[in-house]
């Protein structure tokens, strides 16, 4: 994808889980059949490269969310700080770790609150009115988790625009426009 592309596309590996390593069909069943460099992923069939497919950037299991942060996301957490409207976006089939990387854990953060840290030290100082939502779409019903979870009713959407997702959180940030969603 040209760099000048508003949008990026990006994959990461990340290594076996433990349920993974223990099951049989996993190691048994289904030989990798692949490799990876920075920007692309490589079908491989006896020794060969059979088909590629690139991407912007790909990230190995030993690259760090801190570092996916750096790269990709923090350029545009700047950015709509400046003014700029932006969106994260994490997909993938479960147990792929969305989860892992867009919330994290308290020892390593995910890119929702590493992107609230840099906001947060960017308008530090300064008058800013930041308004923040944070809505699950689950089996097609938008719910506002902001709000406590007695008081819950779906969300209305009210603009034809429908998102077909089994779970999905979106985080989204408006003086500006980011929207962070896994
Ligand atoms: N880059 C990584 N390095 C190490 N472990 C990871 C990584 N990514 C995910 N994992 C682990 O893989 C497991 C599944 O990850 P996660 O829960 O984030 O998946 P998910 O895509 O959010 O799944 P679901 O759609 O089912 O909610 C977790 O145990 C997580 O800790």
């Amino acid at each position: 994808m040209a760099d000048e592309s508003a949008v990026k596309v990006c994959v990461r590996v990340r290594p076996l889980i433990q349920r993974e390593q223990d099951s049989t069909e996993v190691t048994d069943l289904v030989p990798v059949h692949w490799k990876a460099d920075k920007q692309a992923i490589h079908q491989v069939d006896e020794g060969c490269i059979t088909k590629t497919f690139n991407f912007d950037r790909v990230f190995s299991a030993v690259e760090t969310t801190k570092q996916l942060y750096q790269e990709i996301a923090k350029p545009l957490v700047v950015s709509t700080v400046q003014g700029y409207n932006g969106t994260i976006f994490a997909y993938g089939q479960t147990s792929s770790g969305k989860t892992f990387t867009m919330m994290g854990s308290s020892h390593m953060p995910g890119v929702i609150p590493l992107a609230m840290e840099d906001v947060f030290l960017t308008i530090k100082n300064k008058e800013f009115l930041l308004r923040v939502s944070y809505m699950e779409i689950y089996n097609e019903t938008v719910t506002d988790l902001l709000c406590d979870s007695w008081k819950r009713k779906p969300l209305e959407i009210r603009e034809g625009n429908y998102v077909r997702s089994k779970t999905s959180i979106i985080f989204s940030i408006a003086s500006r426009h980011i929207s962070l969603c896994l």
